[in-house]
């Protein structure tokens, strides 16, 4: 929870850990220049960035010397963000190998030389005067190879520590920086650990700044298409409001012990034997529900598909301009398509690198299903579906292990009902999934547990048809024997897996807009900076600035007032709070649901409740920053 300024806090052991490491020589790559590049390339590494190159030094000038000797590192002071943090880096460390990217709102992108994948975090620079200036990111990174048939579940979380330090070159005048520290990697997938527990690890950290760089030819970064938008809002004239993500993290709030926002804990969910499946009940509200599934009937019928078995309507990939070969990212969807992908972002299912880009709505009718098949290695292994309209049931069969030969397809054998293999067989276990409910399946139960929506007209759920049902507890007709199937709609989210390297601006733009929708707060309406636009302060976190130490020792009264004052104000706020609920409480008991002064109210509260949860995330930094003080 706490910011680490690691290297101000007096004496402490962490700072001899770092004093060694930052004496260690900034680049570790000690070959000589020209074999440099050339070692990065045929490690595969392809520079997304133009403009600034490989050969960082003159590799002329610098032919015949010794890298190793030739360079030397002192702690950097005065560092300007602008002309020496900003641009790209080349990081080099286990795990991390490629380019970190860094924007002029200290946002850190991260594009793998190796293998495919993404990377987004936030950077702090901290001046420590004549000490030298220290540097924390926050980094998520999510990555996988080209032919991965087992991709992770979440994506890696690095927190790095360090120095900045400036770099010369003896022999001639090529200069630049680079970040020294140490990282602590923590992995949460599951599929990795017997025990199914978080590992923490740590190790160096090092980066060198690519210099020089040309800002000016930086590609431009992705943008959603204004005129598509256009269309959208002429389709879908009414906006949508989506309310109960806050309603829940306003709830939670405090609960999540030394969790910093109030994203909601998957465990409390789960359901059934088979690892990885959580329902949620009442995941929007009756009202919400209605307004989702009155949009899904309203989309014109060009924008939609009808299969066999089902209409479906398709939202957020698109094929990839370069190679034509692989879906890449388009966060160019509806408003409220998008709305009700942020709410999973929102509650901390999807990260900012997992973002979802995927969004399958299916509409069924009595008589139509999906048979039973697993989505395969062209998703991150997570699904949720959004049930809509009225109650259906999900059942899941037995385990399959992927076709051993051709892995990439082991959903091939499926879409087929009672006369397919798997069809066949008795499902281990079934969900009912009732209107307004979140269906989550993730890791295990994606890979190897085959689901299906049958296209029988009534589903029975005796155990010799459906397994066991395992949601019982949570629905509200807990010995539900049948469901009679009328039309039925879901929403199916996930993140496609890109299975090129190109066009990362698109992957970067909704990890961008995915970051802040996660961290609970208001996404701005500019997400990037033009490069003309000399740095923001980080809109994300109280760094000092340059020049102002990090610790005042002359500021303990003053401390005391803030801290008099934060806590006056979190007080107001939870009274604030109780209040919006006691005023939703009473509307809701005294005024019909449907008049139009129900709704706009609601709205209005519905702001006041986001707002409120934004002040708590600036007064938690605050609380933050005091901590780190004393
Ligand atoms: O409609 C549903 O409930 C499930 C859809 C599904 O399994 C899929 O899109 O892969
Ligand atoms: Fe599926």
């Amino acid at each position: 929870m706490m910011r680490r300024l690691i290297p101000v806090r007096n004496g402490s052991a962490v700072r001899k850990a770092l004093a060694t490491v930052v004496t260690a020589n900034a680049l570790r790559f000690t070959s000589n220049s020209s074999s440099l590049s050339s070692q990065l390339k045929t490690k595969g590494f392809v520079n997304s960035t133009p403009n600034c190159s490989f050969d960082f030094a003159d590799s002329n000038a610098l032919s015949g010397v010794d890298l190793a000797t030739d360079i030397t590192t002192e702690l950097a002071t005065e560092v300007d963000f602008v002309s020496h943090i900003y641009g790209p880096w080349l990081v080099m460390t286990d795990d991390l190998q490629g380019e970190l990217f860094v924007d002029k709102d200290k946002f850190v992108f991260y594009r793998p030389a190796n293998g495919l994948g993404y990377g987004i975090g936030v950077m702090e620079v901290i001046d420590a005067g004549e000490n030298g200036t220290a540097f924390t990111l926050k980094l998520e990174v999510y990555g996988y190879e080209q032919t991965e048939t087992v991709a992770p579940v979440f994506a890696l979380r690095f927190d790095v520590t360090g120095m900045i330090k400036k770099v010369s070159s003896k022999s001639t005048d090529y200069r630049t920086h680079s970040l020294v520290g140490i990282w602590r990697k923590t992995d949460r997938n599951p599929l990795l650990t017997a025990e199914k527990k978080e590992v923490t690890t740590t190790g160096q950290f090092n980066a060198a700044k690519l210099e020089p760089w040309n800002p000016s030819a930086l590609p431009p970064n992705w943008e959603p298409n204004r005129e598509l938008q256009e269309v959208f809002k002429a389709v879908f004239p009414e906006e949508l409001h989506l309310s109960s993500h806050t309603r829940r993290a306003l709830e939670n709030k405090g609960k999540n012990e030394g969790k910093k926002y109030n994203h909601l804990q998957l465990a409390d969910y789960a359901v059934g034997n088979i690892p990885g499946v959580y329902y949620i009940p009442n995941y929007v509200s009756e009202q919400e529900e209605a307004e989702i599934s009155q949009r899904i009937k309203n989309t014109p019928q060009e924008l939609k598909s009808t299969l066999k078995k089902r209409t479906v309507q398709e939202w957020g990939c698109t094929m990839c301009d370069e190679c034509q070969k692989s879906f890449v990212t388009d966060a160019n969807m509806p408003a409220w398509v998008q709305q009700c992908t942020d709410m999973l972002v929102y509650d901390g299912i999807f990260t900012p690198t997992t973002f979802p880009n995927s969004v399958r709505i299916h509409e069924y009718e009595p008589g139509e299903g999906i048979g039973p098949h697993v989505d395969g290695p062209i998703y991150v292994p997570l699904v949720t579906v959004l049930s809509l309209s009225s109650t259906c049931v999900m059942n899941f069969y037995p385990r399959r292990e992927p076709y051993p030969d051709k892995p990439m397809e082991h959903y091939n054998d499926t879409f087929k009902f009672s006369e397919g293999d798997i069809g066949r067989e008795t499902p281990i276990q079934s969900v009912v999934m009732e209107p307004g409910s979140l269906l989550i399946f993730e890791g295990e139960a994606y890979y190897y547990y085959p689901h299906g929506v049958s296209d029988k007209e009534v589903s029975d759920l005796a155990p010799e048809f459906s397994g066991e049902v395992v949601n019982r507890h949570l629905l509200k007709d807990a010995n539900i024997q049948k469901v009679e199937r009328k039309y039925r709609a879901s929403i199916t989210t996930r993140n496609l897996l890109t299975r090129c390297q190109h066009q990362p601006t698109r992957a970067e733009y909704a990890m961008k807009r995915a970051w802040y929708v996660y961290n609970q707060r208001t996404v701005p309406s500019e997400l990037f900076p033009s490069n003309e636009a000399s740095a923001s302060e980080p809109s994300l976190a109280p760094a000092s600035s340059p020049g102002t130490p990090v610790v005042d020792p002359q500021s303990s009264p003053r401390l005391v007032q803030l801290e008099a004052k934060v806590d006056h104000v979190l007080k107001q706020q939870e009274k604030i709070v109780r209040g919006i609920e006691e005023i939703k409480d009473i509307i809701a008991a005294s005024i019909n649901a449907s008049s139009g002064y129900q709704k706009e109210t609601s709205t209005i509260l519905n702001h006041l409740s986001q707002t409120v949860l934004e002040l708590d995330a600036k007064v938690e930094d605050i609380t933050d920053a005091l901590e780190e003080k004393k």
